[in-house]
């Protein structure tokens, strides 16, 4: 018996494409572990099918979600539930995996719904796993490693490989960020720059996806950039992904037809989360001032509304002296703040802080890194 129950309950909270593809890998162990009941429940966003078929009862007939997973049978211990509140309510483990857009909506209706103690965790990642092939994945925790190895053990088979990294909003980002790198590579793509453009788009999305995640939350590890969670995804996103392949589309038109046209279009109901998390990460880059810092990252979002031409994803990089300072402290050409870093980072946390508020106090650009360095800029 762990935290007072004999047997952990899974839901899954989403049925799109890596929803259904989750379904069935965690029902796939839960029937062979003894610790978890075997049936998993999967909450559907109830659509009517071309047939006049309900999406949940094809599911439920055919074992398969026809919709965003044509071909793949889920398992007999998967069952599709279009009741939010029927889905969750004896899970004890909750995996959410919708579109980020609706996450909100719908934890407003979980409130008061769920089980005491229940655990939740929040899908960021995966590949091609429905059909078997090698792939991993990186589960961000903060404390609790026995909860996070739980859930490692939940989704784990030999062909899907799950770590677990202590660093919870260095994973979330890395999963996040990526999508709006993976709009830049396709970008390239449609303007047939090659692969020499693209790889060193990947590495500046990657420097940035890194040095706006640590600005964020000081606590992020470089190395969470090295898991599965980091380079990997970004590769996989920037070759094959549907960010990339929407993007791509939208520069080869031109940047004439809109984002959410193209979307509909070419994903038939799947969800780009590129094109929304650029929005996002846009506005905290205006809010902080740091858009000159982040140029890819904001230039990707310029792009997606048509404030800029798609050329420009290959245009900003002479309006970006200080990206180096964050993306890369110890580069030669910034020897001056290296300098300044070192002695900071050799000084306590509070005297360190101390000198940063001064600095700021001051009218020199701060920027705090934590543990990592702090750097301080008085050119710009
Ligand atoms: N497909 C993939 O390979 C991976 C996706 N993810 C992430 O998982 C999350 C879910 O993606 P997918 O499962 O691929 O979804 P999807 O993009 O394949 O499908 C969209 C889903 O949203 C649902 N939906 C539409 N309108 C809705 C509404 N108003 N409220 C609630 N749901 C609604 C649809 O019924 C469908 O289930 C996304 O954040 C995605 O970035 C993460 C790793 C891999
Ligand atoms: O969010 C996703 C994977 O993490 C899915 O996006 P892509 O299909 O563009 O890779």
């Amino acid at each position: 018996m762990e935290n007072g129950y004999a047997k952990y309950r899974v839901a899954v909270i989403g049925s799109g494409n890596w929803g259904s593809v989750a379904s069935r890998l965690i029902a796939s162990n839960t029937a062979k572990l003894p610790s978890f009941y075997d049936e998993v429940r999967m909450w559907v966003f109830e659509e009517m099918l071309p047939t006049g078929k309900k999406l949940s009862e094809s599911i439920n007939q055919e074992n398969e979600n026809c919709k965003y997973l044509p071909g793949i049978k889920l398992g007999s211990n998967v069952i599709a539930d279009p009741d939010l509140e029927s889905a969750v309510k004896d899970a004890n483990m909750l995996v959410f995996v919708t579109p980020h857009q609706f996450v909100e909506g719908i934890c407003k209706k979980l409130v008061g719904k769920l089980r005491p103690g229940a655990e939740a965790i929040s899908l960021i990642k995966g590949m091609e796993i429905a059909v078997e092939k090698f792939s991993e994945a990186t589960i961000g925790y903060r404390k609790d490693k026995e909860a996070a190895t739980r859930w490692a053990k939940l989704f784990t088979t030999p062909y899907f490989l799950v770590s677990v990294v202590e660093d919870i909003e260095g994973v979330e980002l890395c999963g996040t960020l990526k999508n709006v790198v993976a709009i830049a590579a396709g970008l390239v793509d449609g303007l047939d720059m090659g692969n020499n453009t693209k790889a060193a788009i990947m590495r500046i999305g990657l420097r940035e996806m890194r040095a706006f995640s640590k600005l964020l939350f000081p606590s992020v590890r470089d190395n969470t950039f090295f898991e599965s969670c980091g380079v990997a995804d970004l590769i996989t996103t920037c070759l094959g992904g549907r960010n990339r392949r929407v993007a791509e589309a939208f520069a080869r038109n031109g940047g004439k037809r809109s984002f959410d046209e193209l979307e509909a279009e070419m994903l038939h109901g799947q969800k780009l989360q590129g094109v929304s998390t650029a929005r996002e990460v846009y506005e905290v880059l205006t809010y902080r001032g740091w858009q000159e810092l982040f140029p890819l990252l904001s230039t990707v979002h310029e792009i997606c509304i048509g404030q800029l031409p798609p050329t420009s994803i290959v245009e900003y990089s002479e309006h970006t002296p200080n990206l180096s300072i964050i993306g890369d402290p110890h580069s030669d050409s910034q020897a001056q703040y290296c300098q300044w870093n070192q002695k900071l980072e050799d000084l306590d946390d509070e005297l360190r802080g101390l000198i940063l508020v001064v600095v700021w106090l001051l009218g020199g650009r701060v920027l705090d890194l934590g543990g990592y360095c702090g750097c301080i800029n008085f050119t710009d």
